[in-house]
């Protein structure tokens, strides 16, 4: 180990996705194999004890990686000089509760994050929300942040990307590997919108290969919109290693690059690209280089995509507009 170890701070590191993310982080593989990383976990004082259970597990794997973990229940603290911040935990939405109630409750949680992460993190600190409303979420805490750039603050779509090229290749057969320059629009919530008309299947168009619009409408978009909920039936609980997959996978790229030829799914800060009002963090396409992304630019958007994107955009502008008049932005 030559290199300074980077500092991770993941909140809700006592839930099923923390459970499955800081294995996987210790073990190099959300930013290499050369990369030692100190972990610094966050939680409310009621699961702190079982972050140190999960600890003392990470200790027992003597990961060559992991050069120590620190365990939090003090935001201030716990993203004190980070350069990777993975917001997992949120107020999940409980019975009858009301938009406004869940979007409340999750203000108290990421506006002092946000101002934590302004007090202390590292200059090169990169912010991922997982935590839904993810989207919202991280507009509260960049909000919040004025010294860091509004750029830094990104949410996750990055599983429903992943999902929809499963079921792009399922549908035509062909591997994973082969499809490219799929994208997702918008909010990660059932409003989303899962385009294809750009994305290509061992080089061919996978719109014109896929040839049928109904499939697209239909099955596609529902099945990948809706396919959170769809695991929470089967499984008895959200999606936790696929979402814990899909946080490795945005931060790796973001680090390390999009392919040659490729791109990737990320709701970062519109800046106004494809009609998105400004500021909105919205699910675009975007090419990673440098350890910078940038929002893919002048794609055609026909008519089917365009009223699809318009209506998660509508959403995310609602959603906006309820954090603005609770005075959480
Ligand atoms: N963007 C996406 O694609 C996905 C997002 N999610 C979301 O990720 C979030 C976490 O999911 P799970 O791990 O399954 O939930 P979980 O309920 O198992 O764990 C959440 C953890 O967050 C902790 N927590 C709550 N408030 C906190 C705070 N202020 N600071 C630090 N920790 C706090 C809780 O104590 C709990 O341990 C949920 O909001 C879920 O809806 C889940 C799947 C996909
Ligand atoms: O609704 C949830 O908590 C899970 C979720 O976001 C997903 O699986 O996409």
């Amino acid at each position: 180990m030559t290199q300074a170890p980077v500092n991770v701070t993941v909140t809700g590191a006592a839930g099923q996705i923390g459970y499955a993310l800081l294995f996987r982080i210790a073990s190099g593989q959300l930013l290499g194999p050369d990369t030692p990383v100190k972990l610094r976990l966050l939680e409310i004082p009621q699961a702190v004890k079982a972050a140190e259970g999960t600890a003392l597990e990470l200790e027992d794997c003597a990961f060559p990686l992991l050069a120590g973990t620190d365990i939090f229940d003090d935001a201030k603290r716990a993203f004190e000089g980070t350069n990777i911040a993975l917001l997992v935990g949120a107020r999940p939405r409980t019975k009858g509760m009301e938009r406004a109630d869940l979007l409340e409750a999750n203000g108290g949680i990421f506006k002092p994050q946000g101002e934590a992460i302004n007090a202390g993190a590292a200059d090169d600190v990169r912010v991922l929300v997982v935590g839904n409303p993810a989207n919202t979420n991280a507009l509260i805490a960049q909000s919040h942040a004025p010294d860091v750039p509004a750029e830094r603050f990104t949410a996750m779509t990055r599983l429903d990307h992943n999902r929809a090229v499963a079921q792009l290749s399922k549908k035509l057969n062909a591997p994973v590997s082969e499809i490219r320059k799929l994208t997702i629009w918008g909010n990660h919530s059932a409003s989303q919108y899962p385009d294809i008309f750009h994305a290509e299947v061992g080089g061919r168009n996978a719109a014109e290969a896929v040839n049928d619009e109904k499939w697209l409408a239909e099955e596609f978009i529902p099945r990948v919109a809706k396919r959170g909920a769809e695991i929470i039936e089967a499984r008895g609980a959200s999606s936790a290693a696929s979402a814990a997959n899909a946080a490795i996978d945005h931060i790796h790229t973001w680090v390390n690059g999009t392919a040659e030829g490729d791109w990737t799914s990320m709701a970062v800060p519109s800046d106004g690209s494809y009609g998105v009002p400004e500021g909105l963090i919205s699910s675009f396409p975007v090419v990673c280089k440098g350890g910078k992304y940038e929002i893919v630019q002048g794609l055609e958007i026909n008519e089917f995509s365009r009223g699809r994107i318009d209506a998660s955009v509508a959403e995310l502008t609602e959603e906006r507009e309820a954090v603005k008049k609770l005075g959480l932005i």
